[in-house]
């Protein structure tokens, strides 16, 4: 059954924050007195792919601000689990193209890493092979692949990755996403994705949020993608390759997010 995520603080089941790495409890945030985010809750366990989607400018990247401590919230709170060691891979990183930088030196930038650790989370991702290739000579792909070795490199509980597919083609991004979900196999850590590779990356999650501002929608990819509320952001071809699953939902609202009226 798909739920509204802002119930998420009060009930017990897996998806409630008390047993997550990371929270937002009915989180707010706005810019020049403009709503981005509304009411917003949502968790990330051990072991899980969270997947975030929604239209530009829901509001997903502010939320991963917002969860990293990054963007303070107007209202609401986030939890984060004592000790927590996230690697976060955010949706821009500008490689000064004047300065000669290699992979290797990249890796040891501002992280402490040692050589050999770097070598291995290098070979986690596939990526062992450019470890002496300039920056930016990489391709969107390779670029991708050493910004998560670089996330691997501080072992995180939880890996946030914004648009890590970003400026990747389509099989580029379904290999992306299987080594993704490989890397939480064998590290057991939790997984925030932002994305908007719909049918690649709902087969790939655990858990899909569908955010316009405030959480329309989310539960397992399926459910998701049979939303009225997902066809109306994303359009019914991007459910068509994912099983049909009808149910009725309490609201509906405009593109820009705004609620709108009763639901189907
Ligand atoms: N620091 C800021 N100051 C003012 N407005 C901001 C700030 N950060 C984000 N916004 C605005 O908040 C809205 C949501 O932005 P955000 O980047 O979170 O959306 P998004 O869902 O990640 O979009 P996209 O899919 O295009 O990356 C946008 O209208 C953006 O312009």
């Amino acid at each position: 059954m798909l739920t509204r995520a802002n119930t998420h603080a009060q009930d017990d089941r897996p998806g409630a924050a008390g047993s997550a790495l990371l929270a937002a409890d009915h989180v707010s945030i706005s810019f020049r007195g403009k709503p981005v985010l509304e009411t917003v809750s949502i968790a990330v366990h051990e072991g899980e792919i969270v997947t975030l989607i929604g239209p530009n400018g829901a509001g997903k990247t502010t939320l991963a601000r917002v969860l990293l401590g990054l963007a303070a919230p107007t209202s609401g709170r986030v939890v984060r689990r004592p000790g927590l060691t996230v690697g976060y891979v955010p949706q821009r990183f500008p490689v000064e193209r004047i300065m000669p930088l290699s992979v290797r030196r990249f890796m040891h930038l501002n992280t402490g890493v040692s050589k050999g650790r770097a070598l291995e989370c290098l070979a986690e991702t596939g990526a062992a092979a450019l470890a002496d290739a300039q920056m930016t000579d990489l391709s969107g792909g390779e670029f991708q692949r050493v910004l998560l070795a670089r996330a691997l490199a501080r072992d995180p509980d939880l890996l946030v990755l914004d648009e890590p597919a970003r400026a990747v083609d389509f099989a580029g991004a379904a290999q992306l996403y299987a080594l993704i979900a490989a890397i939480r196999a064998r590290r057991r850590c939790g997984v925030l994705l932002i994305s908007h590779d719909l049918h690649v990356v709902l087969g790939a999650s655990d858990r899909v949020v569908c955010l316009n501002r405030h959480i329309c929608c989310e539960g397992v990819p399926q459910h998701v993608a049979a939303h009225p509320e997902y066809m109306r952001l994303f359009g019914p071809e991007a459910a068509a390759s994912l099983g049909i699953y009808g149910h009725r939902h309490d609201h509906t609202h405009s593109l820009s997010g705004d609620v709108c009226g009763g639901g189907t």
